[in-house]
């Protein structure tokens, strides 16, 4: 049985709420593809509106971020139960740009992979080297110590359902998409990883999607590699061209 592909958009700090319903609205009719599971993952200010503007269609609406405590004082966070309670599936965990400029570790990463699944919540949980890294050939190593403490504590059962994004650092929003052997490569290497882990079942059903510069031009070559199982999208998930992406195979 094949892994069900699943494209997400990140749409990161972009779309007010209103903007946010009609990016939507254009999107909704371009998105549809049984083969594939479709998320958007928005701003918090955007969910509520957004999942009231993605009813009735096949889009499911993601968090871009979490916080690992249940409630308190935590002024500016949100838990996983305002997720849950708001009816978000998916939230993105320990994205490069939440480790750059929000001092997340990969420690952090794995406090909030758990709360997530203590709260039925799927993590997409992102990984990806420097240039500086891959130069010196330590690209393997260094994803292999990301997802090993990530998946601290986490089951068997649980990673089966999880999904892993791997986003290579110097390809984030610089059009510098990583071949498809390279991007292959360290699927690969992610999914050998996670049946070190754990064993062959939970590496076989776990998703890998490679983010980066993905465009309606790089998605059916990517996609169609043995380890991908579909993108994480930043910039072209805020524009019709995701609808050709999302139906890269067709
Ligand atoms: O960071 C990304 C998705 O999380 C990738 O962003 P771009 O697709 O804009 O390169």
């Amino acid at each position: 049985m094949g892994r069900k592909k699943i494209v997400a958009g990140n749409w990161k700090m972009n779309m007010t709420p209103s903007e946010a319903v009609t990016l939507i609205d254009t999107l909704k009719p371009l998105v549809k593809n049984d083969d594939v599971d479709v998320v958007f993952c928005v701003p918090a200010i955007d969910i509520i509106p957004a999942i009231e503007a993605a009813k009735g269609s096949n889009i499911q609406i993601g968090a871009e971020n979490m916080y690992f405590e249940e409630k308190g004082a935590y002024t500016g966070e949100i838990s996983p139960n305002m997720l849950t309670d708001a009816g978000v599936k998916y939230v993105i965990i320990g994205h490069s740009e939440r480790r750059e400029y929000f001092a997340e570790t990969d420690e952090t990463v794995n406090k909030k992979v758990l709360k997530a699944f203590e709260h039925g919540l799927t993590p997409i949980i992102c990984c990806g080297e420097t240039l500086t890294q891959r130069e010196q050939g330590i690209t393997i190593d260094w994803i292999r110590q990301q997802i090993k403490i990530a998946f601290l504590n986490v089951t068997a059962d649980q990673a089966k359902t999880a999904v892993i994004a791997y986003e290579p650092i110097w390809a984030i929003g610089t059009g510098k998409v990583a071949t498809t052997e390279q991007a292959q490569e360290v699927c690969s290497a992610i999914r050998a990883c996670i049946g070190e882990i754990y064993d062959e079942a939970t590496a076989e059903a776990i998703r890998i999607q490679y983010g980066g510069s993905v465009s309606a031009k790089s998605a059916p070559e990517l996609f169609a590699q043995a380890d991908i199982d579909g993108g994480l999208v930043g910039g072209a998930s805020l524009k019709p061209d995701f609808g050709a992406i999302v139906n890269y195979n067709k």
